[in-house]
């Protein structure tokens, strides 16, 4: 039995023709960082959609911890420790930052208790001194950190983002990737990302999505060299 934060195995699902996910089986380790990479349609989105169950896979297994979560609803998954921070942000507009964590705190991760303070959360992503801001007058790139800063607070064992720096400036990428290096001392974090500049700042285990399967699964250095890879991205590639 896998004791893997979380791991798929085989996971495969196609819409109508197209082969979105062909059996792709990874696995992440506890408070280990992946970057999930590949150009448009490569089917990373699909893979999240996949592991959050948002979509059934055709075939394949998710499991978090050894439990097999496959066919599991969306709710159900989050309770079961995979919590993903979405690209469109889903904040609570007249609440203040403190607050909108406050809320997420006492939901439904509460109950397994021992979580990080409000505060913890607070300084974990950046957000100390806008405690007291109404989420409505947030930044864009604050606005994101918010919404990291509240799914931290159900307690994840993974926290999965999705395209986190979209919009983001130069500064706010940058300090996007320091915030997901700190947040995975604490928990695992899968991160998909087309921007290279942010998964280059994450400096972590890289892997390789083209046309739904596995291409390369290795440190991002060794990505970054990839003459394939490259070739991919430049749409060079059959
Ligand atoms: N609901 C759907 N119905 C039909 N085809 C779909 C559906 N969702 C995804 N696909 C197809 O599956 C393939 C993978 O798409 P997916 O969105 O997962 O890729 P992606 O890597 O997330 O792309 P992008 O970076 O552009 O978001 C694409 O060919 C896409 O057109």
């Amino acid at each position: 039995m896998s004791d893997a934060a979380l791991e798929t195995r085989n996971l495969a699902k196609s819409f109508g023709g197209v082969r979105a996910t062909r059996d792709v089986s990874f696995s992440v380790g506890a408070k280990e960082l992946v970057a999930i990479i590949g150009p448009n349609g490569a089917g990373k989105s699909t893979l999240l959609n996949l592991i959050t169950g948002v979509i059934q896979p055709d075939s394949g297994q998710v499991l978090t911890a050894g439990k097999d979560i496959t066919g599991w609803k969306p709710h159900h998954i989050v309770r079961a420790g995979i919590g993903r921070k979405f690209q469109v942000p889903s904040t609570f507009e007249d609440l203040s930052v403190r607050e909108n964590i406050e809320v997420s705190v006492n939901g439904p991760g509460a109950a397994r208790g021992g979580g990080m303070s409000v505060d913890t959360i607070l300084e974990r992503v950046s957000l100390t001194a806008k405690a007291d801001t109404l989420a409505c007058n947030l930044s864009h790139g604050h606005r994101q950190w918010l919404e990291i800063g509240m799914v931290l607070a159900i307690r994840p064992r993974v926290l999965l983002l999705d395209e986190p720096t979209a919009g983001m400036t130069p500064e706010e990428t940058a300090r996007t990737a320091e915030i997901a290096r700190e947040v995975a001392q604490v928990c695992s974090v899968v991160a998909i990302e087309h921007d290279m500049s942010f998964v280059r700042a994450l400096d972590c285990r890289t892997v390789v999505l083209h046309q739904g399967a596995l291409l390369r699964d290795s440190d991002f250095q060794t990505i970054s060299e990839d003459e394939e890879v490259r070739d991919i991205y430049l749409g060079r590639h059959a």
